[in-house]
């Protein structure tokens, strides 16, 4: 088999889809803690209604960056970034940008479930709650759809008042994802969230993001390559803090333009 030769180090992959299709716009991004760089000079377009899956060794920088998507970072002094996201093409770190807003509309859900010590109904109902202004008729509705949406429904429809910490792991991850669902974001952002989960209730999960494509934009952070290849249309490797390369995910799985991306796609790179 011929060795594939890696051309010149390039920073940012490009994939080419009309720049109009895409939701977030990665440009020239790069964040430090301390003196310490995580991520270095990252470009890359998000598509609308797609799933994008980042990979990558440990500590190459995938939930830095997934984070840096809602600004999880604000409250960390020691963080430094430079360059732009955009998000529908304005810059989340404008001034005029409000965080609290800016998080209702690109939600995250991490690796250990975590819902809220309350009932099942108002975990769902708990940033429409604090958004205020809806009649409990509404907020039944939209509880309703949520669930719906998260496949948790039928589960779950004659329990509503029951604690949430009584649903097993895989349903406390579908019931943290129709809390987030409540809100109607634009983008959902998943940071390994089938890790904690057995298999049954990761296939669910795989299923639930595959779905829930056709309504919001989907970022998954993953360590494992299977569910990347299951559920994303577009991968992203990285490696060291930079993006390596980016392409359609059957692409980078089957035919990876470098060396390094097919030495750590066929586990000769941890
Ligand atoms: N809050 C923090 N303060 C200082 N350094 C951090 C912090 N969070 C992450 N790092 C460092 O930044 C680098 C990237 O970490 P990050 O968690 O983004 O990687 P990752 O690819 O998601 O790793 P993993 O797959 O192990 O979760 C690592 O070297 C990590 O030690």
């Amino acid at each position: 088999m011929p060795v594939k030769q890696d051309p010149a180090p390039r920073h940012g992959a490009f994939i080419d889809f009309a720049p109009e299709a895409s939701c977030l716009e990665i440009s020239g991004f790069g964040l430090r803690y301390g003196d310490k760089p995580a991520l270095r000079d990252l470009s890359l377009r998000v598509p609308r209604h797609r799933v994008t899956a980042f990979i990558g060794p440990s500590g190459c920088g995938k939930s830095t960056l997934l984070r840096a998507l809602n600004r999880l970072h604000d409250l960390n002094e020691d963080v430094r970034r430079e360059g732009e996201i955009r998000l529908e093409g304005q810059e989340i770190h404008a001034p005029e940008v409000a965080v609290a807003e800016l998080r209702r509309r690109v939600g995250m859900v991490f690796q250990a479930p975590n819902p809220f010590p309350m009932s099942i109904y108002d975990n769902v109902a708990f940033g429409l709650r604090l958004q205020g202004g809806l009649r409990k008729r509404r907020i039944d509705d939209i509880v309703e759809w949520s669930l719906r949406s998260a496949a948790l429904w039928e589960e779950v429809k004659d329990r509503l008042q029951a604690s949430a910490w009584a649903l097993s792991g895989g349903q406390q991850q579908r019931l943290v994802i129709a809390r987030t669902l409540a809100v109607e974001p634009e983008v959902l952002l998943l940071d390994e969230p089938a890790s904690a989960l057995d298999p049954i209730s990761t296939l669910k999960v795989e299923e639930l993001i595959r779905n829930l494509k056709s309504s919001l934009t989907l970022v998954l952070v993953t360590h494992n390559m299977q569910q990347a290849a299951r559920v994303s249309d577009f991968t992203a490797f990285l490696q060291g803090g930079e993006l390596v390369e980016y392409a359609p995910t059957d692409t980078l799985f089957t035919n990876p333009r470098l060396a390094r991306t097919e030495n750590y796609i066929t586990g000769r790179m941890a």
